[in-house]
């Protein structure tokens, strides 16, 4: 798949499946991925006034969580999804948190000036976008030196049958359920497709040694089939 169609095919599935994309990333991940970005958090220790960027914020969870431990500070969501946003932009409303704003851009060119943020985040959002290195490029040139950058991703499982039971259940039960639950077979299906092709923690631990983090730091969920990746500019 060439760069344009990917990011058309990614856009449409996230335009599509807003409205259950919460409900459903509690049903596929029995809930772990909750636990698995307030581990990340504790582990980011940001401080309350600083300034994060989330990448890909989708429906914001990650946002609201960095606006909440940076009361004083100043948070930004980015994504390419109008309809994602505009969930984000409702939980946020409701909440009443008033340090968080959403912009609608590409995280393949982000529109900020570099050396900007404390912390720049991506959730569940780089195995999406056409090219690894370049968003994660971008995040490096838009966050401040001794700044924090912060992905949280789909992995490949080590233990071999838990990997062969995990890459079933995302080939065949996770594009059923999306059938059941939310009524999007296909959808469900390109998370199988980009999450099947994702770099393992190891070599997306050298994609980030190669754009010039230091400092490295990686750690699996659920026996690898999640893992954060935090490096320092
Ligand atoms: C799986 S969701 C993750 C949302 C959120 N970060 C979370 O953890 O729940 C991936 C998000 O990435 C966004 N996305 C994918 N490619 C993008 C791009 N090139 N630029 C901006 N947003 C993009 C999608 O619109 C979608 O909202």
């Amino acid at each position: 798949m060439n760069e344009q169609s990917k990011e058309e095919r990614v856009h449409h599935v996230f335009e599509t499946i807003y409205g259950r994309y919460d409900s459903m990333n509690s049903i596929i991940s029995f809930q772990r991925h909750k636990a698995w970005r307030r581990d990340v958090m504790k582990r980011m220790n940001v401080k309350t006034n600083g300034r994060a960027l989330d990448v890909c914020c989708g429906t914001g969870d990650w946002s609201i969580a960095l606006a909440e431990a940076m009361a004083e500070g100043e948070v930004i969501g980015l994504d390419f999804s109008e309809n994602m946003l505009k969930v984000a932009k409702e939980k946020t409303n409701n909440l009443k948190l008033n340090n968080i704003s959403y912009v609608h851009g590409n995280a393949m060119e982000l529109p900020f000036a570099d050396d900007s943020f404390d912390y720049v985040t991506i959730g569940f959002g780089l195995r999406n976008v056409p090219d690894y290195m370049k968003v994660l490029k971008e995040m490096y040139r838009v966050v401040k030196p001794g700044g924090i950058v912060v992905c949280l991703e789909t992995s490949q499982p080590t233990i071999p049958v838990y990997r062969q039971l995990y890459y079933f259940y995302f080939r065949f039960i996770m594009p059923l359920f999306g059938k059941i639950f939310a009524k999007s077979y296909n959808e469900y299906a390109w998370l199988h497709e980009s999450a099947k092709d994702f770099p393992d923690k190891n070599i997306l631990k050298k994609m980030f040694l190669e754009v010039g983090f230091s400092k490295v730091n990686v750690k699996s969920y659920t026996g690898g089939v999640s893992a954060m990746h935090m490096g320092i500019k």
